[in-house]
């Protein structure tokens, strides 16, 4: 059955393991990527592709940070715009040339794309987002002396640092996006889970100092335009209850109310799978006959057919 899909794929899942967090490896892991993606359109189905942006915004402000003595440093919305240009490029470039190389005739655009969100948003009070690069234990401890980071453990993979996650309210870009997608182009968006803004009371925009989490960003987007998959790719095939335990359970499906009962169990890392699985849960609950899909970015094409991933419905 050919569907309308919003894929969201992660920052980390984004990034080559074990090598330099470099362009050309960013690009690798993306054009390998395009490759899913544009069989999943080659077979007729319409896509819609968003992003992470968790090391790649944290990379950026740590350049800025160093830069600082020479050039003013760009300030936290500025550098999430700017991840959504980098990693939007890479996206954008490594698709063209999959859909040129198989003389498929299909326009790709990247939209720079704001999410409203509330300014008193409880998330301003309570870091949570993890960005950047991991680091071990006792470099943690000396950067949260040095700069007075809020740094995290973030699931068995080190520490990093946490900064503000507000909810996403609203897609201001969402007519331009719905238009270029009714007229048959692949949009990518809300990069970064989209650069946060808040609305002032004149309706003029101001950007924000914090990271939305793009799996709620991409359940947003995907109620928006009424698709009937979310799919949330990332570096894991399978959603797993006891994770990285000796009795470890790779899930191929759960219903919602399975989702809510390991949420309670506190099943899913917070910062890592859990804000997939709940945006997950929000996008079935929200209308009936949809589904959301948790897979590994290598693995897209199975994971549509029921052949790979976590399916929740
Ligand atoms: N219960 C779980 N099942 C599977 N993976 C989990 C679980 N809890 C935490 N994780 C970790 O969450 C990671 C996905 O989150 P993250 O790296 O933040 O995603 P993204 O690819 O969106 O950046 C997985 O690679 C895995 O290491
Ligand atoms: N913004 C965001 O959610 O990024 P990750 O996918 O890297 O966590």
């Amino acid at each position: 059955m050919l569907m309308k899909v919003v894929v969201a794929l992660g920052g980390n899942a984004l990034q080559a393991e074990g090598v330099p967090a470099a362009a050309e490896t960013q690009l690798k892991v993306v054009r390998d990527t395009a490759v899913y993606l544009v069989d999943m359109i080659e077979k007729g189905n319409e896509i819609i592709i968003a992003h992470g942006n968790g090391p790649q915004v944290g990379r950026i402000v740590i350049q800025n940070e160093y830069a600082a003595q020479v050039t003013p440093a760009m300030p936290f919305d500025v550098c999430g715009a700017m991840s959504q240009g980098m990693i939007g490029y890479h996206i954008q470039q490594a698709l063209r040339d999959e859909l040129v190389k198989r003389g498929i005739k299909k326009p790709v655009a990247t939209i720079v794309t704001q999410v409203v969100v509330d300014k008193n948003d409880k998330g301003f009070q309570n870091p949570t987002k993890p960005i950047g690069p991991f680091y071990k234990e006792e470099e943690a401890k000396k950067i949260i002396k040095e700069k007075g980071y809020a740094m995290v453990e973030d699931a068995g993979r080190g520490y990093r640092r946490v900064v503000a996650s507000p909810k996403p309210e609203k897609i201001v870009e969402i007519e331009t996006i719905r238009r270029l997608v009714e007229s048959g182009q692949v949009v990518i968006t809300v990069g970064g889970g989209g650069i946060p803004v808040i609305e002032k009371d004149d309706n003029t925009l101001e950007g924000v100092a914090a990271v939305i989490d793009k799996d709620f960003a991409s359940e947003k987007l995907a109620e928006d335009l009424d698709v009937e998959v979310l799919m949330i790719l990332t570096a894991v095939d399978r959603v797993a209850i006891n994770f990285g335990k000796p009795n470890q359970k790779d899930l191929s499906t759960m219903t919602v109310e399975e989702a809510q009962r390991y949420i309670e169990e506190k099943q899913f890392a917070p910062g890592s799978m859990l804000p997939k699985v709940q945006a997950a849960v929000k996008f079935v609950k929200s209308k009936p006959g949809r589904k959301s899909i948790i897979a590994s970015l290598g693995k897209a094409k199975e994971a549509l057919v029921g052949k790979s991933g976590t399916i929740i419905k």
